[in-house]
């Protein structure tokens, strides 16, 4: 049950907080929306996620600076050299997926929300979360990386794009997009700190339900 839905929504509430605290960035994803679906008369559908590159991009970058599981606890099988040291058989290793994300050695702009590294002709194009690239492990590696990850990204991509097609949203009071707390909570899951309180008003021509 954790597996399945903490993941899912924890990832939707950070990505909404991310494009709350980058405005540019939540018009490109309803820009992509409203072209790939040809206006505001229609909600999104599981069939349009494919159309929806950018959208795709977006819910990647949340999972890089926000891995809902940020730290991978497994055991050695055999004994292994890693940088110089000698790990035994059976070690307790903790893989410590939330400060890869951030690696600034690794990442240009480690700290910022930036979709567009990958997108086509980005730096980071080619990542995929197949668990091949070590720099980017929201869903593990291996034999044991998350079994329902696609399923997870569907749910996680659905639920984004409808949220961002049907409505407007703004922060509440005069709340400006840099004042939004953006800190976490690090336990078995990475949770934000505070909630994310967001306004919506209806974006779309037809009715919701
Ligand atoms: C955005 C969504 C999700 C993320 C980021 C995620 C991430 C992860 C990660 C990091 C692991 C541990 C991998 C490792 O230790 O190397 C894991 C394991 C697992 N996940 Fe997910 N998960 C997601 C959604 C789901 C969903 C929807 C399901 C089931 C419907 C699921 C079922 C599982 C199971 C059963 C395992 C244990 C696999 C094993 O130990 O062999 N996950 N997940």
């Amino acid at each position: 049950m954790f597996g399945g839905t903490e993941t899912v929504a924890s990832a939707i509430e950070w990505a909404m907080a991310e494009l709350m605290k980058n405005p540019d960035e939540m018009s490109r994803v309803q820009e992509e929306l409203t072209t790939t679906i040809g206006g505001l008369d229609r909600q999104v559908q599981e069939s349009d996620l494919e159309k929806l590159p950018y959208l795709k991009c977006v819910v990647k970058e949340t999972l890089r600076l926000h891995p809902p599981i940020p730290l991978l606890l497994h055991e050695t099988a055999e004994e292994s050299q890693v940088a110089g040291f000698s790990v035994p058989a059976e070690s307790r290793v903790m893989v410590n997926v939330w400060a890869i994300g951030r690696d600034r050695s690794v990442w240009k702009d480690a700290g910022e929300f930036r979709p567009a590294r990958f997108a086509p002709g980005g730096e980071e194009a080619a990542v995929d979360f197949k668990g091949n690239f070590f720099e980017f492990l929201p869903s593990g590696s291996g034999r044991r990386s998350c079994p329902g990850m696609y399923l997870g990204l569907h749910a996680l991509e659905l639920a984004v794009a409808q949220m961002a097609h049907c409505f407007t949203w703004v922060l509440p009071g005069r709340m400006k997009p840099s004042e939004l707390d953006m800190g976490d909570v690090f336990g078995l899951s990475a949770p934000r700190a505070v909630r994310l309180v967001a306004v919506p008003t209806h974006r779309l021509t037809c009715p919701l339900l």
